[in-house]
């Protein structure tokens, strides 16, 4: 198996590491093969790219961005190619691959604009001088892409990185190494120069030699929380590094009395199950008043939730959403409904696995305690009734997390009271919690992030400020400091 993975220095290289391969989860075939990063191929990187970081970050903007902007390009000639590898490696539907690859192209333009807002150069006028703002690339960066957006999210880390001049050292989950491998060979096709981006395919112990190397000058990171604390933990002690860390989330939609009943129960949906609940966005906690409207909302939510269709990501008729990452994956859905009932939850749509393929679950755990604060990374939905919304909004803060919460009400009135108490990141009213704009910071609070917001404000921890005052010669100032003479 020596499959040319790995991408070092500007060449395709087989790994001289683990073997490991991807499966396609909707049908369970092997659609990838080839052998993980040693350490010395780990090291290998991290030296073309130091390298490469002093040409790199020498060329002008101009320079760089011809170089992301004709990467846009083949993005968009390729569309249907990447939305295919997408919907092949992660059971994502064919439909939603492509909005998928959408987000991946608007990510350049978002982020020359953001990179100019953000990061761009100041000058201010002084006497005898002038007095400029101006920022600097961090140097060799590692991107850790999770498997849920494997084209998309490692994305939202590379251009930014790039376009500020750093190089990067990309790797990518282990459960999506095809898609990775498509990126990064569009951005060779690109004419990206040798070193400045490189691809170590691998599993976890790839991704701990790379973070352990002491040639990073910062790592960013999507991914679990878990992970993502191993990693804060794993950098403490070197605050030179710069880390940004986007992770998990445990998220609360909330209900208020809503008239349209109908397009209520579209937006819980679409923030609970869409991508099979695999967004780090996703609501896993709805919480309904005991009234006429939350019952009724309630209702059409089960009937609703029992016609989504699911099925191959691939087929003509496309399905809402195609399977999960993995059977492993849909098999944790199940026990972690298990645990729920176990717990004393009633089960009102029942979620069940078939192989890799899960259909959505709905429990009512109202009054349920012992509720572990935790990602449940799936379509499962956890409904609490209440009667007091201070009580059900105190309840949604009740986590370590903060990522995405939203609120259906009618009363623009109860939703500047939500706002002004809720902790997320991000915070929607009236829409769904899932789909955040690239143009907007995205980022969490808690143990969802550490207060790195990626999209928007990447550019921010892509670079850092350098303030100068700048004359054309040395003067003598005017009247010189007391004790002084000169
Ligand atoms: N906040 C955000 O923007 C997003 C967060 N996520 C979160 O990501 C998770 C799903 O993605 P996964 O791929 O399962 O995440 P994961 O944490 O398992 O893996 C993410 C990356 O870290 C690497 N990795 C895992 N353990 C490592 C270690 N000990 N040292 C170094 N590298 C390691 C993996 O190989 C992969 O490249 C969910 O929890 C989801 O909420 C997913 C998308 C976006
Ligand atoms: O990162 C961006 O450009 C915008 C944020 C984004 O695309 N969020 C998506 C993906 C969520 C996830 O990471 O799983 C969303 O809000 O659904």
């Amino acid at each position: 198996m020596t499959a040319p993975i790995q991408y070092i220095a500007g060449q395709w290289l087989a790994g001289e590491g683990q073997a490991f391969h991807s499966l396609n989860p909707a049908t369970d075939k092997v659609i990838w093969q080839g052998q993980a990063a040693s350490e010395v191929q780990v090291d290998q990187a991290l030296t073309a790219a130091r390298q490469a970081f002093y040409l790199w970050s020498a060329q002008s903007l101009e320079q760089r961005l011809a170089i992301v902007e004709r990467f846009a390009a083949l993005l968009q000639d390729n569309t249907e190619r990447m939305a295919r590898a997408i919907a092949e490696e992660t059971g994502k539907a064919l439909w939603e691959s492509r909005t998928e690859v959408a987000a991946m192209i608007g990510k350049i333009a978002i982020s020359k604009r953001a990179h100019s807002e953000r990061t761009g150069t100041v000058e201010n006028p002084m006497p005898g001088a002038k007095a400029f703002i101006r920022h600097k690339p961090h140097g060799v960066v590692a991107v850790f892409g999770p498997y849920n957006f494997p084209g998309h999210l490692p994305n939202g880390h590379i251009v930014p990185a790039l376009i500020a001049g750093n190089v990067v050292v990309f790797k990518p989950s282990e459960l999506t190494p095809m898609v990775a491998e498509l990126t990064v060979k569009l951005w060779e096709q690109a004419g990206i120069p040798a070193g400045v981006i490189s691809l170590l395919q691998g599993e976890v112990a790839t991704g701990k030699a790379l973070a352990a190397h002491a040639q990073l000058d910062g790592l960013f990171f999507t991914g679990s929380s878990n992970t993502g604390h191993f990693l804060h933990q794993q950098f403490a002690g070197q605050p030179g590094k710069i880390l940004a860390l986007e992770m998990g989330g445990n998220n609360p939609l909330l209900v208020n009395e809503v008239a349209n009943t109908k397009a209520a129960v579209h937006d819980i949906i679409q923030s609970a199950f869409l991508s099979s609940g695999q967004r780090c966005t996703c609501a896993r906690k709805l919480f309904l008043p005991n009234s006429a409207n939350g019952d009724q909302i309630l209702a059409e939510l089960i009937s609703a939730t029992q016609a989504i269709v699911v099925g191959d990501p691939l087929a003509e008729q496309q399905p809402f959403y195609g399977s999960m990452i993995s059977a492993k994956a849909a098999a944790a859905m199940v026990k972690a409904q298990q645990q729920l009932v176990e717990l004393g939850g009633k089960v009102l749509v029942e979620l069940s696995a078939d192989g890799a393929f899960v259909r959505p679950g709905i429990v009512d755990v109202t009054g349920v305690t012992g509720i572990p604060d935790e990602e449940n990374f799936g379509p499962l939905l956890k409904v609490y009734r209440y009667d007091d919304f201070d009580a059900a909004i105190e309840l949604a803060n009740a986590t370590k997390y903060g990522l995405s919460a939203g609120l259906l009400a009618d009363s623009a009135e109860h939703y500047q009271h939500f706002f002004s108490r809720i902790r997320a990141g991000i915070v929607n009213w009236n829409k769904p919690i899932t789909g955040a704009s690239s143009a907007a910071p995205f980022g969490g609070i808690g143990a969802s992030g550490n207060h790195r917001a990626s999209a928007y404000y990447a550019a921010d921890y892509c670079a850092y400020p350098v303030a100068s005052v700048e004359a054309e010669s040395v003067a003598l100032p005017a009247s010189l400091n007391p004790g002084l003479s000169l």
